[in-house]
């Protein structure tokens, strides 16, 4: 189905839809002056009567400005997202080199912050089935630019400030980014018609995030199994990564976009997170990185729970 094909959310699209992209998607946007053109192309017994080409005539032009407007509403979403995601890494970066926050807690909140509110910003994409690629852009430009300083092919002082540890641009390649990779993943692969990339994104955003920040405070005791993490990391990751998967899997129902049965979808989500602390939890010996191991527990948990 092409670009054309103007999805309303949360509302499966029907077989007139269906047939209307079907239709848009080989014939979509034919400006009118093409029109002659375009009905001399078509088989003999498909050819409309006059009276019915006016009809044709004015499906196709306001198909084509739906098309057209959704085309614009995505680009401007884009820019508006791009833009945001700038703002946000130079806004830590700031707040970095004037000493408010220590630069090990500016990186978690950039971790936290940026794939929640690129969740966040999907709605204002829009109902057609290109949308979703129109949003993995913003994650391929970052990931573009993470692969260019981490090559040091470029020198982006603020963005390796704010998404390193120790100020290393090899550092980029890691973590930072197999976050944004998760996050194209997610938006391509998941969208808004599915809960499993709004859980994971939540549990790797929110949960995996808050585990960092709550476990080097309140981290004394720490796990059995592995010294390394602690009990507070883990429950608040628990706790964290639940409460912001079900806030995030309430926005997109309130918008229409999925419907759940919210006591099951309670017991779903807890069972979902608790797989995805305890994979956290697991010594990794820096081999697998939490943000692939996190996203993806969450992931292959969430597929056999909800089914889509
Ligand atoms: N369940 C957890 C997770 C993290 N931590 C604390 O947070 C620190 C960093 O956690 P970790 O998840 O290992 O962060 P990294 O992934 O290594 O850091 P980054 O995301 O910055 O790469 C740990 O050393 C530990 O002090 C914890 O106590 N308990
Ligand atoms: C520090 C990070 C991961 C290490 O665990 C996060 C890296 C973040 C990227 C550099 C920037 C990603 C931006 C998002 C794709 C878009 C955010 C848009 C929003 C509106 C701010």
């Amino acid at each position: 189905m092409g670009y054309g094909a103007i999805m309303s959310p949360g509302v499966p699209a029907t077989g007139t839809t269906l047939s209307h992209a079907r239709f848009l998607s080989h014939h979509v946007a034919a400006p009118a002056s093409a029109l002659p053109l375009f009905t001399a192309t078509l088989p003999k017994h498909v050819l409309i009567k006059p009276s019915g080409l006016r009809r044709t005539r004015g499906a196709v032009l306001s198909a084509a400005a739906g098309v057209g407007g959704a085309v614009l509403q995505d680009a401007a979403a884009t820019a508006l997202v791009v833009g945001g995601a700038y703002a946000l890494v130079s806004t830590f970066d700031n707040l970095t080199r004037r000493n408010i926050i220590e630069q090990t807690l500016s990186r978690k909140l950039v971790h936290i912050l940026s794939g929640l509110l690129f969740l966040a910003s999907w709605p204002i994409f829009s109902a057609s089935t290109g949308a979703r690629y129109f949003a993995s852009v913003v994650p391929s430009l970052n990931c573009l630019r993470l692969v260019m300083n981490g090559l040091s092919l470029t020198t982006d002082e603020g963005l390796i400030k704010s998404v390193s540890r120790e100020g290393k641009p090899e550092e980029l390649l890691r973590g930072p980014l197999y976050y944004v990779l998760v996050l194209i993943l997610c938006a391509i692969v998941f969208w808004r018609e599915s809960p499993v990339g709004m859980i994971s994104l939540a549990m790797m955003c929110g949960g995996d995030g808050i585990a960092d920040i709550m476990g080097r405070r309140f981290g004394s005791v720490k796990i059995p199994y592995n010294p390394q993490k602690s009990w507070a990391g883990s429950i608040s990751m628990f706790l964290f990564g639940f409460l912001v998967s079900i806030g995030m899997l309430y926005y997109f129902a309130v918008l229409g976009y999925i419907q759940l049965e919210w006591m099951q979808t309670l017991e779903r989500v807890a069972l979902v997170s608790f797989v995805a602390t305890l994979i956290e939890s697991l010594p990794t010996t820096g081999i697998v990185d939490d943000n692939i191991s996190v996203p993806l527990a969450s992931m292959v948990t969430s597929l056999l729970v909800f089914g889509y």
